[in-house]
């Protein structure tokens, strides 16, 4: 039986509105205080208490909440000496605090109330979520009976911790693939979690964590889940970016409870993804720090710094702005190993896909090495995404196995979007089919540039059209000629609506092309020294330096060199631009020809294109590999 939503509603909503205001006011007696008329807003970081506390600022101080919450009154000297409140978070009930203020005469007042007060202030505290979690539950049972198989991670109800722990994660090293190397320096940490003896019976202290460093999608998660895995011990994640969401104070909370549960479950894993939410350089932020966030993560450096290596647990963090981070999580006894996961090569790319096709059927016809040769810069994210696609494609066409169409069909999906449906309108299609001939024809008739792969008016992604193009080797060098090469060929799609149409009905189609070429065009000067002003950078590759919330301005070098560089990047475009309208005006009749063929057919593969142009002028000869686009 299914119950209609109203229904659902009826029952629930009352219970939720209820819940709310029990748990708000009524049952518990700290909230209430909290939240009346001894509400403090502004928030003092405890290390400014300390500060205040020294310099005899403080006058009075209310305990809250097992004495980790303060509201503390203090005079402020920028407001003249008045008094203001501010609100602090204590650390973990400590003596030594209270003597201290003690000893500052300052006056204290525990609203912790007795065992009465306890027993209504975790009723308060229980109640709320239970019904919360009790309505959330059947709604879920209700609307989701269909749903998958049984979860393994749990989330803590408690209303502070936010992480998420698994007893067992089932992941072993074989499930990662293409990362030997950090694989390798990984099976250590396995050990320490399984036999610590072995170090500390010869005196090594273990190390307490390790930062792995990569792009997203290229298994960081995973790993992680494969050392507690390899290791058979429980795993703890949380991300960064949830330690500092909601309210203020919940993060260094969070942080503890997290470290509480893990020191109750030793030994265990903890892991922290993006760890730059909160590991950002304190007192960076553009016009302060960010008092939230940098308490948070003082709270992890003194979880971290508090326990020793050997207690059995080992904390893995994943960042891929390593350059932002605090060097104080860098320091020898915190995150001192750092791992790098990159994106694989082809080699990494044939064993990842190898993992992926274990419980898939492919027809002989898929070659999982030509697969990997046509992905370069794919992540183990998108190689598992793709084998996926080409699953789902397989059963909606109702076949038994994988065959290459269906890869062929995925690749174009991962990489460029889902397909829409052609245009009708004739002019718009015309002049979309012009832009990518000539995206077509430059790319196959300048030598150096990337041989044509198809050329397609099926739309996909933001693109109403694409040129595929397929790069001759996975390249890291790329030389002055090739990259000249590129922008005369990203410059095709603007040129050929400006010899066809004219001046005056190009369109914003060539946007994004535009964008690419002008960004290529400037690294040729200011990076690889590629122009008149010579060998030298002028530009660093991260030339932008993330500080806080905003870019700051990356000038290096003065006005002057500003302006040749601009003068630079426009000669070379405007070298580029020439030679593509030059090539569309000698090939007019073939381009011509090769449009009608397109609007007809839709989509022109590389051989049939070249065979037509061959008809008309030489082409220049040149080795194929993987596909890379132009829209
Ligand atoms: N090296 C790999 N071997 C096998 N599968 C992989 C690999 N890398 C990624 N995958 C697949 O991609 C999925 C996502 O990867 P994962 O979440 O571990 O990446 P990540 O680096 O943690 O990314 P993010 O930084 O976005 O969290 C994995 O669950 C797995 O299916
Ligand atoms: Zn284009």
């Amino acid at each position: 039986m299914k119950l209609p939503w109203r229904v659902i509603l009826l029952w629930t909503l009352p219970i939720l509105v209820v819940g709310f205001f029990l748990w708000q006011g009524t049952f518990s007696p700290n909230a209430a205080d909290l939240s009346g008329n001894n509400t403090a807003n502004t928030r003092l970081s405890y290390g400014r208490f300390l500060e205040y506390l020294e310099s005899d600022r403080v006058q009075a101080v209310d305990l809250y909440d097992n004495g980790r919450t303060a509201i503390v009154e203090a005079s402020d000297p920028q407001l003249s000496g008045s008094v203001q409140r501010y609100r602090v978070d204590l650390p973990e009930n400590s003596p030594e605090l209270v003597s201290k203020m003690r000893k500052s005469g300052v006056e204290i007042d525990s609203h912790d109330s007795g065992d009465n007060g306890a027993i209504w202030g975790l009723l308060g505290n229980l109640i709320f979520p239970v019904l919360l979690i009790g309505a959330l539950f059947f709604l879920f049972r209700r609307s989701n009976n269909a749903g998958g198989g049984p979860g393994q991670a749990m989330n803590f109800g408690k209303s502070r911790a936010r992480f998420q722990m698994e007893a067992k994660t089932g992941i072993l090293f074989d499930d990662v693939a293409g990362v030997d190397e950090a694989k390798e320096e990984l099976q250590e940490v396995v050990t320490f979690l399984k036999q610590p003896e072995r170090f500390t019976a010869v005196g090594a202290k273990i190390p307490k964590g390790a930062l792995l460093i990569g792009p997203p999608g290229t298994g960081k998660t995973l790993m992680a889940k494969a050392i507690a895995g390899e290791a058979g011990v429980p795993f703890f994640s949380i991300s960064g970016s949830e330690f500092v969401e909601m309210f203020v104070g919940v993060g260094a909370s969070r942080v503890r409870d997290l470290f509480k549960k893990a020191k109750e479950n030793a030994p265990c894993l903890i892991f922290i993804d993006e760890i730059d939410a909160v590991g950002r350089q304190r007192g960076a932020g553009i016009g302060g720090g960010n008092d939230e966030r940098e308490q948070t993560l003082n709270q992890l450096l003194t979880e971290m710094d508090g326990f020793e290596g050997n207690t059995g647990i080992i904390i893995i963090a994943a960042t891929n702005r390593p350059d932002v981070l605090d060097t104080a999580l860098l320091r020898p006894g915190r995150f001192d190993r750092q791992i790098s996961v990159d994106a694989p090569d082809v080699k990494g790319r044939v064993s990842i896909l190898n993992v992926h096709a274990r419980n898939k059927k492919l027809s002989p016809d898929v070659s999982l090495e030509s697969i990997a040769r046509r992905t370069p810069g794919f992540t183990g994210a998108d190689l598992a995404n793709l084998l996926n696609e080409a699953a789902i494609l397989t059963a909606r066409r109702r076949k038994d196995a994988i065959t290459l169409s269906e890869i062929d069909d995925a690749v174009d999906r991962v990489v460029a979007g889902m397909e829409g449906t052609p245009l009708v309108d004739s002019k718009s299609k015309r002049l979309i089919a012009y832009h990518e001939v000539g995206h077509a024809i430059i790319g196959t008739l300048v030598k150096e540039h990337d041989p044509v792969q198809k050329v397609t008016l099926i739309p996909r992604g933001q693109a109403q059209g694409l040129t595929w193009f397929t790069p001759s080797e996975e390249q890291t060098l790329v030389s002055r000629s090739q990259l000249k090469a590129r922008i005369t060929g990203a410059l095709g799609g603007r040129a050929a609506e400006e010899e066809v149409f004219g001046d005056a009905e190009v369109t914003s189609g060539a946007g994004g092309d535009l964008q690419q070429l002008t960004a290529m065009a400037r690294q040729m000067v200011t990076r690889f020294g590629m122009s008149d002003l010579g060998p030298m950078s002028l530009e660093s590759q991260n030339s932008e330096v993330f500080l806080g919330g905003g870019l700051m301005n990356r000038s290096e070098y003065s006005e002057e060199i500003a302006s040749r560089i601009d003068a630079q990047v426009r000669e070379i475009v405007e070298q580029c631009h020439q030679n593509a309208r030059q090539i569309i005006r000698d090939n007019r009749v073939a381009i011509d020809r090769l449009v009608d063929l397109l609007i007809e057919k839709e989509t022109i593969d590389g051989d049939e294109f070249r065979q037509i142009l061959s008809e008309y002028t030489e082409i220049p000869e040149k080795e194929q590999y993987a596909p890379q686009l132009q829209s």
